[in-house]
């Protein structure tokens, strides 16, 4: 078996900076040190060694508004890797009444033409007695530990407080973690419909149908449900002061809540919206819409002091022709937008870049903090011995500016277009193989594996732990008086 090292990197972890060569064999990381000699050299002389990113959001060829989201397994994952992501956490998405497992064949099959590793998260569409079952077997059986809850999508896939608590007990049952879309989505279908009776038809309303406080109250409402069954929780693409004042507060009491910022509410911003451009709008139109600068900060300031965990995504590409579905529609514009691809440059330009990141908060929150949340630590998210060889080699000095006719994505535009970054990949790895040199793609299509998760992470056992100690007992007493009846 041939051996690759990377030499004269500087290695940086969650927690350390120091320079090392890394050697490789068989795909996985086999020694860290001074020296180090293999078959085959990757400079890294001036470059960071990390851990290769990983996005714990993406929607690859989802069914969604009447139509399929546009990058599949394979041009998502090959956009991931061009910007230095080496995993990729999915959505498996019943339909109404379907099985678990019926939709998880559905996306075993998408994913045979991934070109980096992946999991997925399982998504709770509806509630009955088979998906109560199938949890179980999904949980132990399929490595699937996450499983998510829409509070929006009325209609769709939206579910009620009730299932929401059923399904949360249940989780908390078999060690698994609740994640929520945290949108009130009877108070969207009510501001949506009022909009459009006001003539309110283009892009913009999706912003006005969606204002932070209906993602404040959803989630709210999501860890309210979350503490009162024993569950952790993990809260989706949190984008506003509201919605972060509720995963900070929580997280002071004591609850184990994660709140997940993506790369777009961090760097764009509701003016987008206003573009006199239809296309222009339409193509920034998802749920939750862009925020204005004070809920920037917010969110900045909360990677900076950990009151949220990790950056993501959320990748869910529409093309311009897919958008116009909703022309004279808001409510009929597909949300979603894509993202893999510039969330490590565009994170380390305006996060290490202006001093608001450290580098080795950078890899918290693109890759350990991620790989720990979701189980999967140190296999993924370390630059340790034993942890598989998903590394990514970053050149602090290499810059571009984002255009769509050079990314890897199938859509036909870019959400981040013009922006300038510093700071891309030199080398990425994908399990020891090289995928990308120097901004060359030498990535194999169905390379990728299916990353199994167990249950009962030690979050998880730490709280129903503590659940148990405190859970309400009858008080022994002697010496009951005798009934008054
Ligand atoms: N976020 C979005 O607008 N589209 C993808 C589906 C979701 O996560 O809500
Ligand atoms: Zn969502
Ligand atoms: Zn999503």
């Amino acid at each position: 078996m041939s051996t690759t090292v990377i030499k004269n990197g500087t290695v940086v972890t969650a927690d350390l900076t120091y320079e090392a060569d890394v050697l490789i064999e068989n795909g996985t990381i086999t020694e860290i040190g001074k020296g180090l000699k293999g078959d085959k050299e990757l400079d890294a002389t001036g470059c960071y060694v990390m851990p290769g990113g990983i996005d714990p959001h993406t929607h690859l060829e989802m069914p969604f508004m009447g139509t399929y989201s546009s990058d599949d397994f394979e041009s998502g994952t090959r956009a991931a890797l061009a910007g230095g992501t080496t995993m990729v956490v999915d959505f498996a998405l019943p339909n109404p009444g379907e099985g678990l497992f019926d939709a998880l064949k559905r996306w075993d099959n998408k994913s045979t033409r991934a070109n980096c590793d992946y999991s997925f998260h399982m998504a709770v569409t509806w509630w009955g007695e088979q998906v109560f079952n199938d949890m179980e077997k999904v949980v132990r059986e399929r490595g699937i530990n996450t499983f998510k809850h829409f509070l929006a999508y009325k209609g769709a896939l939206m579910v009620n407080d009730d299932e929401l608590y059923a399904s949360f007990s249940r989780l908390a049952e078999l060690g698994a973690t609740p994640m929520v879309h945290a949108e009130n989505g009877d108070v969207v279908a009510e501001l949506s419909a009022k909009l459009l009776a006001e003539g309110n038809t283009g892009p913009e309303a999706h912003a006005y149908s969606r204002p932070p406080q209906v993602e404040g109250e959803a989630t709210n409402r999501a860890i309210m449900i979350a503490d009162m069954v024993g569950a952790p929780l993990y809260v989706v693409h949190v984008s506003c002061e509201e919605s972060h004042e509720a995963v900070r507060r929580a997280r002071m009491q004591g609850k184990r809540v994660w709140g997940e910022p993506l790369i777009q509410h961090l760097t764009l911003d509701e003016s987008e919206y206003f573009n006199k451009d239809w296309d222009h709008a339409a193509r920034r139109v998802m749920s939750p819409p862009f925020r204005n600068k004070m809920h920037q900060d917010s969110l900045w300031n909360g990677l900076q002091s950990g009151s949220l965990s990790v950056v993501a995504t959320d990748h869910c590409a529409f093309t311009t022709e897919q958008k116009r579905y909703g022309v004279g529609d808001f409510t009929k514009i597909p949300n979603g937008t894509g993202g893999l691809e510039d969330r490590i440059p565009m994170l380390w330009t305006h996060g290490v870049g202006t001093g608001r990141l450290t580098p080795n908060e950078f890899v918290a929150v693109t890759s350990t903090n991620i790989a720990k949340i979701l189980n999967c630590y140190p296999k993924k998210g370390a630059i340790l011995v034993g942890a598989d060889a998903d590394i990514l080699v970053l050149d602090p000095e290499k810059e571009k500016t984002i255009t769509a006719a050079s990314q890897q994505s199938a859509i036909d535009y870019n959400v981040f277009e013009g922006q300038h970054v510093k700071g891309l990949p030199r080398y990425v790895l994908t399990r020891g193989q090289v995928a990308v040199m120097d901004g060359e793609m030498r990535n194999e299509e169905g390379h990728g594996k299916f990353v199994a998760r167990e249950p009962n992470a030690p979050v998880n056992r730490a709280l129903s732990q503590w659940k148990d100690l405190t859970a309400p007992r009858p008080i022994e007493r002697t010496g009951i008086p005798a009934s008054g009846v």
